[in-house]
């Protein structure tokens, strides 16, 4: 099993959420910087991917993320991931901004649903304090959501709890 790391970032924090990710599952492939990239192709030959995206676009419908993940979103919905694991963490502020908590994640975890990738990593919505996120589904974020402005004391638990469950999620992790 092949699983990578990706993210996109503005000011460094999803970079070293990615790093402190990677060194709890030393399986995958060390994190890679979506904006050094020229394209999205090498997604197909990875069976699982991990990929971290910040909410800088406050109350978007789209392009959300305000990093390079948003230029390659059509891109990645015209892949063919079918039969590989997918799951997405997302950095915000659920102090100042409340009502759109991890907004990018959820319009990630999209475009992988679109390429036919199995979406995994969802996680329990409780212990945060928020008003609204687009990245609820149901009763659940659709991934990891983190923050590291507000809630920075809880990030290396919340980590090592997604970690745990995407060793039983994705084979081979
Ligand atoms: C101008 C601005 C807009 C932001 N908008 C949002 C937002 O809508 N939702 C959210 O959860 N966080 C928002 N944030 C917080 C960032 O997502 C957060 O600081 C994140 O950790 C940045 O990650 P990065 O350093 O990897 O770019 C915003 C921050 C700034 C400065």
């Amino acid at each position: 099993m092949a699983v990578g790391i990706y993210f996109a970032t503005t000011t460094g924090k999803t970079q070293d959420v990615a790093e402190r990710l990677h060194a709890l599952l030393s399986s995958a492939n060390a994190p890679k910087d979506l904006a050094d990239m020229a394209d999205v192709s090498e997604f197909t030959k990875l069976d699982g991917l991990i990929c971290g995206v910040p909410t800088w676009n406050t109350g978007a419908e789209t392009e959300r993320s305000g990093t390079a993940w948003d230029g390659v979103l059509e891109d990645i919905a015209e892949l063919d991931l079918s039969g590989k694991f997918v799951a997405v963490f997302g950095l915000g502020d659920s102090g100042s901004y409340t009502d759109n908590f991890c907004d990018a994640m959820e319009e990630l975890h999209n475009f992988f649903k679109q390429a036919g990738a199995t979406m995994v990593g969802c996680m329990d919505k409780s212990n945060y304090t928020f008003e609204e996120s687009k990245s609820v589904i149901g009763d659940k974020f659709c991934g990891l959501a983190l923050d590291e402005d507000s809630e920075s004391d809880m990030t290396d638990d919340r980590l090592a709890k997604w970690a745990e469950q995407l060793k039983q999620e994705i084979p081979g992790l």
